[in-house]
This record gives C-alpha cells, sequence and structure tokens, in this order.
C-alpha cells in the first residue's frame, strides 16, 4: 500500500493550477478551503465568483486531477463555493489523516467527476435508441405518465441528487435501513446504472436467482430485498451501451422482481438531473422524492434542479438532506465546515420544501458505508446513525402525508 498522501503534497500539486483569471496560483490566492485528508480520500472546495462558476468548471476538474494523480490519493472532491471571501480559508487544524486508506472499491470511484453522473453519457435514455415510446419529451412540462404500479409494493421514493459523489447512495441504504427500524418492510433498488454502489454497500456478490415465469428473486441484505442494476449489468459493459439498456432493466427491476409485500421501495437514482434522469422519474411510479446535497451553494445550485425535475413530473419533494454537512476529526473531534454548513437547511425553507436532516462528514460513514456494513445497522447508536434515523422517520412523515393529500397548502397572504 502506499503511503497515506500529507496536506503538504496536496498543496503543493495545487500550486501548479492557475487562479482563475489565469494569474499566480490557487494557494497562493487563498482560494482553497481547508483540505482535509480521511483514509487516502481529500476533500476541499475553491472559492470563486458565482458568476463564473461555469467557466471555471475547467480549474476544478484540474485541481481535482492534480490531487488525484498523487501517489496514495484514493479519491478527490473538489466543489467550487461561493460562500467564502477569497484569501478567508478557515485555518488550518489537524486532519484526520488516517492510516492510509483502503477498503474502497477498486471500481470506478464515486469521487471521480469524470465519470458517473456528471453528465448523461452519450446514448442516455432520453436521445438514444433505448428511448422508451409514450413518455412524451423530457423537458416537457406536466408528462408525467404514472408508472405502473409495482403489485405488493405500497410506496416507491426515489433518492436524487444534482451531482455524483455527494453521498446520494449511502443515504438511500441508510435511509432504507431506518425506514425498517421503524417497522416497515423495505426494498431497495439501484437505478444507478453509471456507477452502481449496492454491491459494495450492502457487501453483496452474485446474481439473483431467477424463478418460475420469467421472475427474479431480488437479493437480501440486512432483512431488505435488494436488487442492482450491478447485479445485471456486466462491469465490463461499456458506458456508452448502458444508456439504451436502463429503460428495460429499470422496468425489469419493477415488474419481474418477485419483491413481495413492500411498505417502501426505496429506489437510487442516478446523479444528475438529465434527460436520463427526468424520464426514470417519469416512468416509475414515485410516491416521492428525497434530495441530497452538499451544504455548498453552488452543489445547491443542483439540488434545486432536482427539485425541480420532479415539480415537473408531479412527483412530490419528501425534503432535502444536507450530507457532509461538518467534518468531524476522528482524532481530537474538532469540527470543521469544508464545504459550508447549513445551506440545504436555509434552501429548503427557502424552496418550502422540508428539511430532513443533515449528516456529519465522518470516517465512520465512509468505512461502513465501503465495507458494506451500514452505520444504522452497524452503529445504531453514533451519531450519523441517529442522523439517519431521524431522517426516515422525517421522510416516512411526510410520505403519510403526501399520500394522504399532500401537504397544507401554503398560505396566501394578500399584498396591501
Ligand atoms: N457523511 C459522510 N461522511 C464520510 N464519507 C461519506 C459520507 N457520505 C458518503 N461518504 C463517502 O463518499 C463516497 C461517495 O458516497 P456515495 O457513493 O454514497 O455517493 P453518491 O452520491 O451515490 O456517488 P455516485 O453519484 O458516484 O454514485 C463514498 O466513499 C462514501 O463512503
Amino acid at each position: 500500500m502506499s503511503e497515506a498522501v500529507t496536506k503538504e503534497q496536496v498543496l503543493d500539486a495545487l500550486k501548479r493550477i492557475p487562479g482563475p483569471d489565469g494569474k499566480g496560483d490557487i494557494v497562493a490566492q487563498g482560494l482553497l478551503s481547508e483540505i482535509v485528508i480521511t483514509q487516502g480520500k481529500v476533500y476541499f472546495s475553491i472559492s470563486v465568483n458565482p458568476d463564473r462558476a461555469k467557466a471555471l468548471e475547467g480549474m476544478r476538474v484540474d485541481a481535482e486531477h492534480a490531487v488525484k494523480s498523487l501517489p496514495g490519493v484514493e479519491g478527490a472532491l473538489v466543489t467550487l463555493t461561493a460562500d467564502r471571501e477569497p484569501g478567508s480559508a478557515p485555518p488550518p487544524s489537524q486532519s484526520g489523516n488516517g492510516a492510509g486508506g483502503n477498503g474502497a472499491s477498486a471500481q470506478s470511484s464515486p469521487f471521480d467527476s469524470s465519470g458517473p453522473g456528471q453528465q448523461a453519457p452519450t446514448g442516455s435514455p432520453g436521445k438514444g435508441p433505448g428511448k422508451p415510446q409514450g413518455l412524451g419529451t423530457p423537458g416537457q412540462q406536466n408528462a408525467r405518465p404514472k408508472g405502473t404500479p409495482v403489485p405488493g409494493v405500497k410506496s416507491i421514493i426515489a433518492v436524487a441528487s444534482g451531482k455524483g459523489g455527494v453521498g446520494k447512495s449511502t443515504t438511500a441504504v441508510n435511509l432504507a435501513l431506518g425506514l425498517k427500524a421503524l417497522g416497515k418492510t423495505v426494498g431497495i433498488l439501484d437505478a444507478d446504472i453509471y456507477g452502481p454502489s449496492m454491491p459494495r454497500l450492502l457487501a453483496l456478490e452474485g446474481k439473483p436467482q431467477e424463478l418460475a415465469g420469467n421472475k427474479l428473486q431480488p437479493m437480501e441484505a440486512f432483512g431488505m430485498k435488494v436488487m442492482s442494476m450491478g447485479f445485471l449489468v456486466d462491469e465490463e459493459t461499456p458506458m456508452i451501451w448502458r444508456g439504451p439498456m436502463v429503460m428495460s432493466a429499470l422496468s425489469q427491476m419493477l415488474k419481474d422482481v418477485e419483491w413481495g409485500e413492500l411498505d417502501v421501495l426505496v429506489v437510487d437514482m442516478p446523479p444528475g438531473t438529465g434527460d436520463a434522469q427526468l424520464t426514470m422519474a417519469q416512468q416509475v411510479p414515485l410516491a416521492g422524492a428525497v434530495i441530497v446535497s452538499t451544504p455548498q451553494d453552488l452543489a445547491l445550485i443542483d439540488a434545486r434542479k432536482g427539485l425541480n425535475m420532479f415539480k415537473k413530473v408531479d412527483v412530490p419533494v419528501l425534503g432535502i438532506v444536507e450530507n457532509m454537512s461538518t467534518f468531524i476529526c476522528p482524532h481530537c473531534g474538532g469540527q470543521s465546515d469544508i464545504f459550508g454548513h447549513g445551506g440545504a437547511r436555509h434552501e429548503a425553507e427557502r424552496l418550502g420544501v422540508p428539511f430532513l436532516g443533515e449528516v456529519p462528514l465522518t470516517m465512520e460513514v465512509r468505512e461502513t458505508s465501503d465495507s458494506g456494513e451500514p452505520l444504522v445497522v452497524s452503529a445504531p447508536d453514533s451519531e450519523p446513525a441517529k442522523a439517519y434515523l431521524e431522517i426516515a422517520r422525517k421522510a416516512a412523515a411526510e410520505l403519510d402525508q403526501a399520500k394522504g393529500g399532500g401537504r397544507a397548502a401554503p398560505k396566501i397572504v394578500m399584498e396591501q
């Protein structure tokens, strides 16, 4: 195993990245937040002028690549932020520079920004030959051909995110287990074709068994029925072919899987808000959606796109979850807000959707999710597990409300 990377090495690599105006470098210009390293994964944000966020995406990608190419780095989550004045980065505190990191899957890293979720790949269902018939044009208002109900399944909820790598799948699993802890019978469907995570998150291997009548027996983990694209699509299948396959595979996973009686089926959606996601949201008979975001303001722009996407297809948003809210140092217990803090709560309030809760960035979330022992079952008394349980409780309450005719209509105040 290679040596653990240090903050100094990361900073040295970042000195090669020119600042937004092409002058100096992003380190010298004081644009970086605190750099946190846990077990070979590096997290930080770069302050930019929000008006230039799109134009500076290349700078973000360059910074991420520069860090990822360092020996000992397994992944990097780099975001652009506008919530901090350049040069006012918090004073460095001890980072949880763990013992050098393993345990992450060898597959495409969820941190890989060039990978799944950043854009819908060519051949995505909205564009490619696999575009399902009769679903209306993605982007078209009010085109919700409610998907065919799945026999035995009372409610289907989607867990979605505006972009990849924000912890959507980890949240989906812990939310599902939280719902189970509330006494519900739960299934989880991993619809993330570009980077199926359930085999890793639930330590599942193998293929589902075929039953009579062309039905598939879902796999099982922690008392939940589980189905994943990862069980059906060969890892070797090139991305470009996966898009066209997704719709038939998805409808197969809904219709042709012996789900049995379920109170809730949690669907882990592919990240993003492109055509593929919109088409999926239209095709699945969703009772509600949960949006996962990091607190950082530009990520919230993506979260907002997620909200709009569900609005377009008339699916109630049960609420927003703020993930990686605060970093808790495993050594000193100190807290720091790498990506800001409280942004999602504020955004939820602003948009009039429920805020379901916040989950800190901790080593235990990462370790347990990457080793297939989700925190809600492996350490139910830990702080993040309690946060997930509370999120599940609130989501269940919102679901009941949505099913019972929806949230109370907002009061209309007449301006004098
Ligand atoms: N609160 C957290 N604290 C620490 N690590 C976390 C937290 N949430 C998620 N992670 C880690 O971040 C990585 C990405 O998480 P995950 O796979 O759930 O994200 P995702 O949004 O589903 O990604 P993708 O879009 O690539 O599928 C994983 O290594 C996971 O263990």
